[in-house]
């Protein structure tokens, strides 16, 4: 007799909204529809709605790939251990189909109803989320999110290119922002979850080099982010809203970034640096985002 699989109840709709990751999509989000609305050229508002969900579709569905990939490792982190699959309260293979009918659903409707650019960049971030960070990188090498990260940075690219057609140096250097953000954004998460990864395996960082190395990388890249932060601004490809607000907002990320690079360990507070400073990475691109906007409306 084969061995049967226990009957799970049918997943909820709150079960396939978890796949996506719905609270990181909020910023994924919102970089693309700023990268949009920062366009010299405004597309037409059904276009332009439709491209934003398109970003949101398949950010969804390579959250929900990364989930059905990694439900193992997901049941070890105490952080992750009740999502969907690891909680069994849904079977891999409904994940898997939601996740790569999603996936194509959203590209297919980028290409058809936006345009073949935004198209192409957002299945390139999919499959960079999902084949190169995901099963690629993630178990292998603590550089995983620096170079898995950039799929989280296409967004301002692709909404860029959902209005334009092509792309150009503002979305570029918006792109690096977001890709030299994410190691500071993460590693400091990863120094107050890191006995999570150790115990998951996972060679993050933390776990594999300690946290001093850990605090001085998140210094070392905060200095290349800073300046795709404000360069825009001295570039002239953007005006004195968003300069003033990526100068003081930038500063005080250096900030916290500093007092984090020069611990050696970590403070008993409550609010630790490296919470403070995770949290505020978060709050910090939504303030350079809406500044770009702002600067192109109302300037
Ligand atoms: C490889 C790159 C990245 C890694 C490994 C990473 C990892 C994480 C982790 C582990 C959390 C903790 C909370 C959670 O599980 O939801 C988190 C939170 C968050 N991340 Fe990232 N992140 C990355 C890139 C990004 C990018 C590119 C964005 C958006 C542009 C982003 C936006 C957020 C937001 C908004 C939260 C807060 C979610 C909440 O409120 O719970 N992350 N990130
Ligand atoms: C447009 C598009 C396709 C964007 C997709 C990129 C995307 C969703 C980027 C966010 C990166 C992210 C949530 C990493 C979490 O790492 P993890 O998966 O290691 O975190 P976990 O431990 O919480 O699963």
């Amino acid at each position: 007799m084969t061995p049967t699989q226990p009957l799970l109840p049918p997943a909820d709709w709150r079960d396939f909204l978890a796949l996506t990751k719905p609270r990181v999509l909020t910023l994924v989000v919102f970089t693309g529809l700023c990268g949009l609305l920062a366009a010299p050229i405004m597309p037409d508002p059904v276009i332009g709605f439709t491209a934003i969900l398109c970003i949101a579709l398949g950010a969804g569905a390579a959250g929900t790939l990364n989930q059905w990939y990694e439900a193992d490792l997901d049941a070890m982190m105490r952080r992750t251990a009740q999502r969907p699959l690891p909680a069994g309260r849904m079977d891999r293979q409904s994940a898997l189909h939601f996740g790569v009918g999603l996936g194509a659903f959203s590209v297919i409707l980028m290409g058809l109803a936006v345009n073949y650019t935004a198209a192409a960049i957002l299945v390139v971030s999919i499959l960079f989320y999902v084949l190169i960070y995901t099963v690629w990188l993630k178990r292998r090498t603590p550089q995983n999110i620096v170079i898995g990260g950039a799929a989280g940075a296409f967004p301002p690219l692709i909404g860029w290119a959902a209005a334009t057609g092509h792309v150009a140096l503002l979305p570029f250097l918006m792109f690096l922002l977001v890709f030299l953000w994410t190691p500071p954004h993460f590693w400091a998460l990863a120094l107050f979850v890191k006995t999570d990864y150790a115990n998951a395996g996972v060679p993050m960082l933390p776990v594999v080099a300690g946290e001093v190395v850990t605090r001085r990388q998140i210094g070392l890249y905060t200095i290349p982010m800073a300046a795709a932060a404000v360069l825009p601004w001295p570039l002239g490809l953007t005006g004195a809203i968003y300069g003033g607000v990526a100068t003081v907002g930038t500063a005080l990320f250096a900030w916290y970034a500093l007092v984090v690079a020069t611990r050696r360990t970590q403070a008993d507070d409550a609010m630790k640096p490296e919470k403070r400073l995770f949290k505020y990475s978060i709050l910090y691109l939504f303030l350079l985002f809406g500044a770009l906007v702002a600067d192109r409306w109302l300037a």
